[in-house]
């Protein structure tokens, strides 16, 4: 007897959610149905579950998955993992705040789930992490300048940013600092730090580069049982070019296997 879907809702309808939320309603994920929408702007046409607020969410589903940012990690995180509710988050980069990370990681009886995003290789270096820490740690974002642009910036930062011809350094931090800065950007920066088990020790540098079509993540590290470097380019989503195409597929492959679909690479 195959078991029930997972009651499952979507928190954020833009380049993430829509994708997952319709690719759910086409049955893309065997065990998991989708049963209502979150967002707080107007969810347009074509929505292929009715829409609610997060409160009416936790009484329908048993999981929520989070593509809204990291605010909504924040606010709401140990809420749902209190209430019994599972959460699979995209924006890890809230996690960066290590108070707010102890805290989900010790609520329940919901459990937290992080989809491995835009990078690969996490799953590995979770796995050499189990043998000893390691020496290093460094990865290296580049994106284009307008994914970039944050209001702290100050005007020297923006003239260079924005007059760049060329690969420009703009900021060099670890992941404590680093995805709380950029905060739609760098969540990947978290989740090297949540593989790894250490914020502070991934070094991470942001490059915007103009002719950067591609949005680049390139993970280098080492220690005494090996060395480890992955790279991807990834096309950025059309409308919304901070966010790489492949985003909402890695949610859907993660939610593939919260819910024990067969033959899936774990
Ligand atoms: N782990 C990873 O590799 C990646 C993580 N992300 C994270 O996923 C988030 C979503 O990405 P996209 O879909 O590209 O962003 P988006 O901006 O296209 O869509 C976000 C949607 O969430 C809604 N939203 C925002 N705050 C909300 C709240 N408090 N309550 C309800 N709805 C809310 C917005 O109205 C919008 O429709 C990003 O902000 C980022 O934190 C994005 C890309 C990669
Ligand atoms: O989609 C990406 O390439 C990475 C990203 O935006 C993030 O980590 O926040």
């Amino acid at each position: 007897m195959t078991a029930p879907a997972l009651r499952t809702g979507l928190i954020g309808w833009g380049a993430i959610g829509r994708v997952v939320g319709r690719a759910l309603a086409d049955g893309a994920v065997p065990g998991a149905a989708l049963v209502c929408v979150v967002d707080n702007r107007p969810l347009g046409a074509d929505v292929p579950a009715p829409r609610c607020t997060v409160e009416q969410a936790l009484e329908r589903c048993d999981l929520l998955v989070e593509a809204a940012g990291q605010g909504l990690v924040r606010e709401w995180g140990e809420r749902v993992l209190e209430s019994g509710t599972d959460l699979l988050i995209a924006s890890t980069g809230a996690l960066a705040d290590e108070d707010l990370a102890k805290r989900l990681l010790d609520a329940g009886p919901g459990r937290l789930h992080a989809t491995g995003g835009a990078l690969g290789g996490l799953d590995l270096l979770q796995a050499v992490c189990a043998m000893g820490p390691l020496d290093e740690v460094r990865l290296t974002t580049t994106k284009l300048p307008a994914t970039l642009e944050q209001p702290w910036m100050g005007e020297e930062l923006r003239t260079r940013l924005w007059t760049a011809t060329g690969p420009v350094e703009v900021m060099t931090g670890t992941a404590r600092d680093v995805p709380e800065r950029f905060p739609r950007s760098t969540n990947v920066a978290a989740s090297v730090a949540l593989a790894v088990g250490d914020p502070g020790a991934v070094r991470v540098t942001v490059v915007a580069d103009p002719a950067a079509r591609q949005t680049s993540h390139v993970v280098e590290a080492h220690g005494p049982h090996g060395s480890y470097r992955f790279e991807v380019r990834h096309v950025p989503d059309p409308g919304n070019p901070a966010t790489s195409g492949v985003v909402p597929y890695a949610v859907l492959r993660s939610l593939g296997a919260l819910t024990g679909r067969t033959g899936q690479i774990l």
